[in-house]
């Protein structure tokens, strides 16, 4: 049976979401771990200004790259960046790249999404749900594809506390909501959203549980894997340790408690704080990837890719580590030295965010509108508050995940040993 590296071989992979925080760390690794793949494209559009190429130029001058660079100096003639914008029909890619495409993908990774919390429902279902179902039928037209791994999250069934690796029944009929709120103006859909979205806590969560249904739907007639990553996090090891380029989950929480701004938040210090390494992730991708194709899998498997049943790790713990860590190697221009504190309490929440946020925030507004300059820190609290609102039912309870899948793939027959992608 062929090993990993050797599967991707000769291969043609198809990334959407590639310059995002993991479709950028899947790229890297497979060029540094599978020289001989064939090519990757990549799915991108234009954005803030720049054009697709200029995009993926700057992309590949990220440090990030540092290893692949060395190692093979013409390693972006691999990458063929393909202009697309998911939200569009036929996630707007020309005739001539559909017939390309068709003619040489064997695998496709879709990693892109919408991953904001408040994103308007109807955005966050055109993006997660309606570009999923277009890249499937796009995938239906490949000739040679021989697996599509989705990415989802572990999250999307977060309003049950034992999820198993399985599909769970949608909580609505995805074509029926999606014909309903055609006609809807936004203002309509954003009255609707709570009494739709139910027990789950944002459209995130709720779209990306949808997606994984319209995914499952197309199982008779393509080789499907589904990921779900838990809280994805800075990598372990690779490309090296400790990379991220996003404030997003915990990161932008620990930033600012670096800063000094953040003196308390409302969080279980018992509860599991499921955090999961990119690289583990990526790693896991690649695999599943390798193994969906060769051993064919009779029905779409689903991979819970979390860490908390297996190397438990609290909240509590993190913000110990993450002050002691701050302390040790300070933020340059921080607002005062760190010192955060999680409690459950939401009274005593309230009170240290008025003493520790509120009124400081006040005094140094009132020094800069005294020195001349605009004021500033009561605007960062009030985004940091609407973050960390967003984040606090993930950091307050704790979930249950089944990974028989992930162990069968590390320690079944198939088993792949680990050998460079360790997870
Ligand atoms: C002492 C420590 C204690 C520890 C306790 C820790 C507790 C942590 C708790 C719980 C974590 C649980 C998490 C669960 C996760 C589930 C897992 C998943 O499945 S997927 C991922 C989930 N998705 C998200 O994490 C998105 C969440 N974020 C959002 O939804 C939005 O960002 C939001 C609503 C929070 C804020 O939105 P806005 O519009 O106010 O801000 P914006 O657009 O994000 O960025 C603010 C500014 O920062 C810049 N910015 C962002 N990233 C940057 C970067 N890398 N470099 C420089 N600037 C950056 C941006 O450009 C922007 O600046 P300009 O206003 O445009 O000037
Ligand atoms: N980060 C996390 O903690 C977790 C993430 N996940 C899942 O992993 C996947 C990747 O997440 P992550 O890398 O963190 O997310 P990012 O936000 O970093 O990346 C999202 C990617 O999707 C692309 N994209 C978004 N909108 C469009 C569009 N309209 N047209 C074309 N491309 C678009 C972005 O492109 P552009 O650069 O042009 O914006 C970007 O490449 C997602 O499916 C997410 O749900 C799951 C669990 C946890």
């Amino acid at each position: 049976m062929a090993s990993i590296t050797e599967y991707y071989a000769g291969k043609s992979v198809l990334i959407t979401g590639a310059t995002g925080f993991m479709g950028k760390v899947l790229v890297e690794k497979l060029l540094w771990s599978c020289p001989d793949v064939k090519a990757l494209y990549i799915l991108v559009r234009p954005k803030a200004g720049q054009s697709m190429e200029q995009r993926v130029s700057h992309m590949m001058k990220c440090k990030l790259f540092d290893r692949v660079r060395e190692a093979n100096p013409d390693f972006h003639k691999k990458i063929i960046p393909i202009s697309s914008e998911l939200t569009q029909p036929g996630l707007s890619i020309s005739p001539e790249d559909v017939e390309k495409l068709s003619a040489c993908i064997n695998i496709v990774f879709h990693c892109a999404a919408t991953i904001r919390f408040d994103e308007p429902l109807k955005h966050a279902l055109q993006l997660n749900v309606i570009a999923t179902q277009e890249l499937l039928s796009l995938a239906q037209r490949m000739h040679h594809l021989e697996a599509f791994i989705h990415i989802s999250t572990a999250y999307a069934n977060c309003n049950r506390k034992h999820i198993d690796e399985v599909i769970y029944p949608p909580p609505v009929e995805p074509k029926k909501l999606i014909e309903s709120l055609e006609w809807m103006d936004d203002g309509i859909v954003q009255d609707i959203t709570p009494r739709l979205i139910g027990d789950r806590p944002n459209t995130y969560t709720y779209t990306k549980a949808l997606a994984e249904y319209v995914v499952q739907q197309e199982q008779d007639k393509l080789n499907i894997g589904i990921i779900r990553p838990s809280i994805v996090g800075a990598s372990w090891q690779e490309p090296f340790p400790g990379w991220i380029d996003n404030f997003n989950g915990p990161s932008g929480v620990f930033i600012a408690a670096g800063k000094g701004i953040l003196r308390t938040m409302r969080a279980n210090n018992d509860a599991v704080a499921d955090l999961i390494p990119v690289d583990v992730v990526v790693n896991l991708t690649l695999a599943v990837g390798w193994y969906t194709a060769v051993h064919r899998p009779k029905t779409t498997l689903v991979y819970n890719c979390t860490s908390g049943g297996i190397n438990p790790f609290h909240w509590g713990e993190i913000e110990h580590h993450v002050i002691s860590s701050f302390k040790r190697n300070p933020l340059e221009q921080a607002f005062r030295r760190p010192n955060a504190n999680i409690t459950s309490n939401y009274l005593i929440n309230q009170y240290w965010i008025l003493v520790s946020h509120k009124f400081p925030a006040l005094i140094y507004d009132l020094f800069l509108r005294l020195c001349g300059q605009k004021p500033q820190m009561m605007r960062i609290f009030n985004r940091l508050h609407k973050a960390i609102g967003l984040l606090e039912y993930f950091s307050s309870q704790d979930w249950e995940w089944n990974s028989d899948n992930i162990s069968m793939l590390m320690t079944g027959p198939a088993g792949y040993k680990g050998a460079h992608y360790s997870i």
